[in-house]
C-alpha cells in the first residue's frame, strides 16, 4: 500500500483531503514543509497539502517549501467544502471561551461568527485545525475551529457545527511525488509552474504571459511571493489550463525556459472539477504537427 504523509495531526481536512486519493497508509505530519521532506527523502511515497483556500487566498507555507530544496511535482489534486465545528473541553460554555485556536486560514473564515458568538474570545493562530484541538485537550487554550470530524480524535465535544462566515467556501490540496513520469493527459489537465523572470528589465512578466496567450494557454491562477532577498524580487506561481504533453503547453514551457531566469516544473495533474481544457483555434496537436510538416517540406524543397 503506497503510504501518503498528510498535514496534520489526526483530523485535519488535510487528511480528508489525502483520504479521497486512494487506499493508502496515512502518515500524519506536523508542518506542510516536513510533509514535503518525507516525500523528499523517500520516507513515504508521496504527501497531501493544502494549496489556496477560496477565503484565505494561497497556503504560503505550501508554495515556498514547493519551490526549495529538491523539486517535487503535483500528481493529483482535490478541492473539499469547508465548514467547520467549534470544539471545547466537556462543560464549556460559549461565554467561558476566552481564547478560540486554528489554523489561520480557518481563524479567517469564522471571524465573524466568533466576534457574533464568542464575544469574549482572542483569537490564536495554531499549525492546523487539528494542532488547536490537541492544544484545547491539553487546557492551553479555551476552544478549536476543527474540522467536523476532529471531535472523534480528541476529548473535546462539540460546541457549535456548521461554522462558516463565507457558504460555499472550499480549500484546493495537491497530492505531491518526487518527480516520476506525468500522468497522461486526460483532456482535463491543470499544469503548475513557478518561475523567476527578470525583475529589472521592463516587460518581462508581460513577455512571460505573452507566450501562453499566443498559445492560446488559459491562465487560471497568478501569485507571487518574495525571493526573500531584496524588496521587489519575486517568485511567480502559474497555473495553466492544459498538459506538458500538450504541444501548446510543451512550447510554451520551453520558451518559459529559454526567456526566464529559472523554471520549476510543479507537475501536470487531473483538475479536480473535470473541466475540459479545450485547446483555442489553431492550437491542437495537430495544428502543431501539421505546421511542423510543413516547416520540414519547406526546408526539403518538397
Ligand atoms: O488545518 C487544517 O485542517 C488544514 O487542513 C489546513 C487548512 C488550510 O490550510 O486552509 C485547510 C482547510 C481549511 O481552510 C483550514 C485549514
Amino acid at each position: 500500500m503506497p503510504r501518503i504523509a498528510y498535514f496534520g495531526p489526526q483530523g485535519t481536512f488535510t487528511e480528508q483531503a489525502a483520504r479521497t486519493f486512494g487506499d493508502a497508509d496515512l502518515v500524519a505530519v506536523e508542518t506542510v514543509p516536513l510533509v514535503l521532506a518525507a516525500v523528499r527523502s523517500g520516507e513515504v511515497d508521496s504527501g497531501c497539502v493544502p494549496i489556496e483556500n477560496s477565503v484565505g487566498g494561497a497556503v504560503t507555507a505550501t508554495m515556498d517549501a514547493l519551490a526549495e530544496d529538491e523539486p517535487l511535482i503535483a500528481v493529483a489534486e482535490c478541492v473539499l467544502p469547508v465548514r467547520f465545528s467549534i470544539l471545547v473541553r466537556p462543560g464549556t460554555r460559549a461565554e467561558d471561551v476566552k481564547t478560540v485556536a486554528s489554523h489561520p486560514h480557518a481563524l479567517t473564515q469564522v471571524h465573524d461568527w466568533i466576534a457574533a458568538n464568542l464575544p469574549n474570545a482572542t483569537p490564536v493562530a495554531s499549525t492546523s485545525t487539528s494542532s488547536a484541538a490537541v492544544l484545547v485537550q491539553d487546557g492551553e487554550f479555551d476552544a478549536a475551529v476543527c474540522a467536523p470530524v476532529a471531535v472523534t480524535h480528541y476529548s473535546l465535544e462539540t460546541l457549535a457545527t456548521d461554522v462558516a462566515d463565507v457558504d460555499n467556501a472550499v480549500t484546493r490540496f495537491l497530492l505531491v511525488s518526487r518527480p516520476t513520469r506525468v500522468p497522461e493527459p486526460t483532456g482535463a489537465d491543470r499544469t503548475s509552474l513557478a518561475v523567476v523572470i527578470a525583475h529589472a528589465e521592463p516587460g518581462s512578466l508581460a513577455s512571460t504571459l505573452s507566450e501562453l496567450a499566443l498559445r492560446g494557454i488559459n491562465l487560471t491562477r497568478i501569485e507571487s511571493r518574495p525571493l526573500r532577498g531584496q524588496i521587489g524580487e519575486y517568485r511567480f506561481y502559474l497555473d495553466l489550463d492544459g498538459h506538458i504533453g500538450e504541444e501548446r503547453v510543451a512550447g510554451a514551457l520551453a520558451a518559459l525556459h529559454r526567456n526566464s531566469n529559472q523554471v520549476r516544473f510543479l507537475g501536470s495533474y487531473p483538475k479536480a472539477d473535470q473541466s475540459p481544457s479545450v485547446p483555442s483555434a489553431k492550437n491542437t496537436d495537430d495544428d502543431y504537427q501539421a505546421a511542423r510538416d510543413w516547416v520540414r517540406r519547406m526546408r526539403e524543397g518538397r
